[in-house]
């Protein structure tokens, strides 16, 4: 029997989740074709946000790359659009001249930014936020320019405002409305929001009316309809969205807001089908991946001729995506003399909850600042379940059951795949499925905005008991590959794989280059494994360690020479100055680490100042050893019994230049009035009566962590000892770029106490970390003993006879 031919107009996530529902009922009845205006295979838009705030890269946001098309025999078509339909011949034709018939067609071409009528809009500098390509021009203006301005205060806007501030720019938020969120939260909720995002560093300016876009050919700022006008460089449009239904309405395939479909996604021109934002299902149109995925399955049934449930509508619930804001909504939030609320504030917490009854029915929630029981109360209102259960279940969580162990089995685990309790315990068990990964792998939980992972690990812990371990997580390295961390370690063990490539090859990449994320894990972990053989490859490094300085975001780099444990004295300072004046360097900035940064040096000049400084690098562009900060202790403090400074010098010239999965700081306080804030590093030491205190897991950046007391020691000697092989033991265990401040959690305190506690592991952790110290030199005098370093590097450049 012939396969029928399919035609796909949209590679984005709904129509592409059809195709998979398809794939999984008849997997080899199709001949399908995919045609993608976007020249990418099928990715996450949904973590775009997350590209933005620095949490992944585009590289790990990829659905299915190009590898799965071949797998499944689709024809795709990528940075092609289809520009018409002829409906009764069956054929599509695309901007390339191609023409494909069709048995089946399913228009998926989801969404255009709304961009508001004004005057100015098609200056440089605005953008809209949908795709990668908007994503990175984002990213690329944030190198440039300094002030952004958001119009538009749902969803969308505030995760790409603080994407924005992610990235270093100062950020207004205009929103027409007095409320942020005003779509999805009530007005309590909503200033509890703009209390927390201006604490963030987000300026709001709200009731304003944006009337025109002003500057030259580029964006210079915004005009409002009460003729305030702010400065912008960069104008992001987060006003909405509309269905992209153009080829449809030129095809002459009935639409309204949308194309118009029945409750099996069909469209009143037989063969043709639409799912996705560009479908309008009784009237509604809707703008998260939840329904979109429901309609999905529905027109899969209905493709492979499959008896199925029709699609009656969806529930709506969101999360905002923005790190340490948790907000919750769901169904119907606004209050009418027809509802009655269930409400508490705890300001202390800064918690809100507002669950709205209706008849003795919950029909719609609003949380803020405590979201673990969103999806619970999405069930809810999705059964519209008498508000008397609700109550129950809460007493049952009260008597100390999990929240998962309460739920029923048909309660939804992860609202954007539609997939139940029931379904991942069946999985779990069916299968015998150990981490969050395959259970995405096996179920699709997890797998769009990741909000429900930790439910997800939760329920694994409870279906599994004793046999799950949170510390033995399986994540894939990176998305050409399924081997995790640890797979890849023994891998290389095993194997005596000494090259990147070869561990590509090997190891059966799905890329024979590899991607942005592997490239330097490998790199790492092959030197971590093998550190007197292996030779370091540097076209696998980040930039920053490649040139061996800070790429500032005009294009010049900044250089910090190192000051052992904050220490210095007027012949460095002397140098410093010197060095200063004669490259003209336009700012030296004292750090937080206590040394010395000049910023504004050009890339050509970064060797002449390493030779004239002659000092050691600071590595302040690395991961490894950072800085070990020191207070001034007994030689001056009144309050200093201990010797902080030598400590701290000791330490920092034991563990500098070797590499650390991503970057470790230190610091040495000689009595617990802690100057050198040695709570929040990654690891610190505290001097008390006759003995040092260690701490470990401190952060203090975006996510503000206390380090937790490891031991206590009595001696100097003790404190190098124990520090050596803590080091060396985050080095052989963590995953790369993971902080200490998240591999003490993922592994827990105590194991890692139990560990460093035994007297032969520390010896021979040491002994290791001395094998890997004992092959490095410093970065600066080795690029300036090289010519064929300075040349690739640095464009050949002339370093001063006598200095190399
Ligand atoms: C930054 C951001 C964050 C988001 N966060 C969330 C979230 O947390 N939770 C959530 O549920 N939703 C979120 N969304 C919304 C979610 O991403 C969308 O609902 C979903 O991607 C819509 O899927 P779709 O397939 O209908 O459309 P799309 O993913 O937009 O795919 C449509 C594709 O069709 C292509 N196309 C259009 N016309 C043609 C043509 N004629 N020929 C060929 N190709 C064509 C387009 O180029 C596009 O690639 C977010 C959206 C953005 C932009
Ligand atoms: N976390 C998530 O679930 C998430 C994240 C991002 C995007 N999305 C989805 O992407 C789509 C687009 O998001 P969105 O936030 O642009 O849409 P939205 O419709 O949810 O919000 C747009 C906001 O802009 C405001 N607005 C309208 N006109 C304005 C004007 N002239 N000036 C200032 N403000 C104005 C509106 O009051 C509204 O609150 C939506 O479907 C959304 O659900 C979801
Ligand atoms: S931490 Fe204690 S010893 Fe060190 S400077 Fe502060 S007060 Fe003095
Ligand atoms: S809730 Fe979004 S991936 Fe599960």
């Amino acid at each position: 029997m012939s396969k029928q031919k399919i035609v796909l107009i949209g590679n984005g996530m709904a129509g592409v989740r059809c195709i998979e529902e398809m794939l999984k009922i008849q997997p080899n009845h199709f001949e399908i074709t995919i045609f993608g205006s976007e020249p990418h295979p099928n990715y996450n838009r949904i973590l775009l946000s997350k590209v933005l705030q620095g949490d992944t890269t585009i590289d790990d946001i990829t659905l299915n790359d190009w590898n799965w098309y071949e797998e499944n025999g689709i024809q795709l078509y990528t940075g092609e659009t289809v520009t018409h339909i002829d409906t009764a011949k069956q054929v599509v034709y695309s901007d390339k001249d191609r023409e494909v018939r069709y048995d089946q067609l399913i228009l998926a071409t989801g969404s255009l930014p709304f961009i508001l009528p004004i005057p100015g809009v098609d200056k440089e500098g605005v953008t809209g936020f949908r795709d990668i390509q908007d994503c990175e021009k984002m990213m690329e203006y944030s190198n440039k320019y300094k002030k952004a301005a958001v119009i538009g205060g749902g969803l969308l806007g505030l995760e790409a405002a603080r994407g924005l501030l992610d990235l270093g720019m100062e950020v207004d938020v205009i929103h027409l409305s007095d409320y942020l969120m005003d779509r999805q939260l009530d007005s309590a909720a909503s200033k509890l929001l703009q209390k927390e995002l201006e604490g963030q560093g987000m300026n709001f300016l709200l009731g304003k009316n944006t009337q025109e876009v002003i500057g030259n050919t580029h964006v210079e700022g915004l005009r409002f309809s009460d003729g305030e006008e702010i400065k912008a460089d960069l104008v992001v449009m987060a006003v909405g969205i509309k269905p992209h239904i153009q080829l449809a309405i030129d095809s002459e395939i009935p639409v309204n807001r949308g194309i118009i479909v029945n409750d099996y996604m069909e469209t009143n021109i037989p063969n043709v089908y639409a799912v996705g934002e560009c479908a309008e299902h009784r009237g509604v149109v809707y703008g998260l991946v939840a329904p979109l995925y429901e309609q999905g399955k529905v027109l899969a049934k209905r493709i492979c001729g499959i008896e199925g449930d029709p699609y009656e509508g969806t529930v709506l619930s969101t999360q905002l995506k923005v790190s340490g804001v948790d907000v919750f909504s769901a169904g119907e939030i606004f209050e009418s003399e027809q509802t009655k609320t269930i409400k508490s504030f705890n300001d202390w917490e800064g918690t809100y909850k507002n669950i709205l009854i209706q008849d003795g029915k919950i029909i719609g929630a609003v949380l803020f600042g405590d979201t673990k029981e969103g999806n619970k109360l999405l069930s809810f209102i999705n059964k519209r379940a008498d508000v008397t259960e609700y109550l129950e279940a809460e007493k049952g969580e009260e008597a100390g059951a999990s929240l998962v162990a309460t739920m029923p089995n048909e309660e939804i685990i992860c609202g954007c795949n539609g997939v139940t309790k029931g379904d991942i315990v069946q999985a779990i068990e069916s299968q015998g499925l150990t981490s969050v990964e395959e259970v995405k792998g096996c179920t699709s939980a997890s797998r769009s905005c990741g909000g429900c992972k930790s439910l997800v690990a939760d329920l694994l812990e409870c279906t599994l008991g004793d046999a799950f371990s949170k510390s033995n997580q399986k994540e894939p390295i990176c998305s050409c590959t399924t081997l995790s961390r640890d797979d890849v370690i023994a891998e290389i063990r095993e194997k005596n794989l000494t090259h990147t490539r070869e561990v590509m090859s090997v190891l059966g990449w799905t890329t024979s280059e590899g991607c942005s994320k592997c490239r330097p894990a490998l790199n790492y972990y092959l030197g971590m494994v093998n550190p007197l053989e292996y030779k370091d490859e540097r076209e696998s490094r980040y930039v920053n360690e490649r040139l061996h300085a800070n790429i500032q975001k005009d294009g010049t780099f900044s250089v910090v020479p190192r000051m052992y444990g904050g220490v210095t004295n007027p012949d460095q300072l002397r140098k410093i100055a010197d060095v200063a004046d004669k490259y003209n360097v336009p700012l030296l900035k004292v750090t937080g680490g206590q040394r010395i940064d000049m910023f504004g040096v050009k890339k050509e000049d970064l060797p002449k100042v390493w030779a004239d400084l002659d000092m050691p690098s600071g590595y302040a562009y690395g991961k490894t050893l950072r800085t070990v900060k020191t207070c001034v202790g007994e030689s001056f403090c009144r309050f200093g019994t201990q010797d902080s400074m030598s400590l701290g010098i000791a330490l920092e010239k034991k563990l500098e230049r070797v590499g650390t999965p991503h970057k470790f700081k230190m610091a040495v306080s000689a009595c617990p009035r802690n100057c050198a804030e040695s709570g929040i590093k990654d690891l610190g030491v505290v001097g008390v009566d006759g003995a040092w205190e260690i701490y470990v897991g401190g952060n203090g950046g975006t996510h503000l962590r206390a380090a937790d007391l490891l031991c206590k020691v009595k001696t100097s000697d003790e404190v190098i000892e124990i520090t050596g092989a803590y080091f060396q033991y985050y080095r052989e265990t963590a995953v790369y770029l993971e902080r200490t401040s998240v591999w003490v959690e993922r592994m827990g305190l105590d194991s890692i106490r139990a560990v460093i506690e035994d007297k032969q592991n520390r010896i021979e952790l040491n002994q290791r970390l001395d094998e890997a110290l004992s092959v490095l030199q410093d970065p600066w005098k080795e690029a300036l003993n090289s010519d064929r370093i300075l040349k690739d590097l640095y464009q050949s450049v002339k370093v001063p006879a006598g200095v190399k």
